[in-house]
């Protein structure tokens, strides 16, 4: 077996290159949770509920939002990670330059051409927010705003389909609920 890669020591690696690099990050809902509940979470709901055994796509989930959100580079986990996770974090990563309309537009119009492993961390990363999203309304957000980010997920999450049957049927109760 010592010719095996080390998944366990790359999954503790991914979790705690993550926590250092989020350390400071706080979630928007009123009680401040730590940012990094976040990424772990988006893994759980893998593992747990889509049933998710691809490393690669556990560890990217953990990794998802750190260029996104913090100072690193694609080419930090490229080094750290090899390039299979760095493709699929830079598949799920958003141009933070780009205008905010554009952001959110881009999601729907590359969420049906992206790679099965990044479908994967987006319809688990929707899955975690939306559930967020209906236990508490972040700081600053209007109702307006709330309701715009369902519907738009519902867009992305169209073009996400045929990926995991769980997860899309955990999804497809939300957007029940809220007649989408
Ligand atoms: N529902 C919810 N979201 C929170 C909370 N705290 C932080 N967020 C983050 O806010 C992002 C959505 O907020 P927006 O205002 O639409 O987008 P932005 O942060 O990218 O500008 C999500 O980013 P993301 O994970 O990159 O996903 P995406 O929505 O950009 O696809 C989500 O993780 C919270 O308490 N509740
Ligand atoms: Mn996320």
């Amino acid at each position: 077996m010592s010719d095996c890669v080390d998944i366990l020591g790359m999954l503790v690696k991914c979790s705690n290159f993550a926590a250092v690099k989020h350390s400071t990050q706080r979630r928007k809902d009123p009680a401040k949770t730590p940012y990094i509940n976040h990424p772990i979470g988006v893994a759980y709901i893998l593992t747990e509920e889509g049933g998710v055994r691809d490393a690669s796509v556990i560890m990217a989930a953990i990794l998802h939002d750190t260029v996104e959100d913090t100072d690193t580079t694609l080419d930090e986990i490229k080094k750290e990670f090899g390039h299979q996770i760095a493709g699929i974090v830079a598949e799920v990563t958003d141009d933070k330059a780009l205008p905010y309309d554009e952001r959110k537009r881009l999601q729907i119009v590359h969420a049906p051409t992206s790679s099965r492993e990044a479908k994967l961390v987006k319809l688990a990363d929707k899955l975690y927010n939306l559930r967020d999203l209906e236990k508490a309304t972040p700081e600053g957000w209007s109702d307006e705003k709330v309701a715009e980010y369902f519907k738009w997920s519902s867009k992305v999450v169209e073009g996400l389909r045929g990926t995991n049957r769980q997860l899309e049927a955990s999804l497809d109760e939300i957007f029940s609920r809220h007649d989408l």
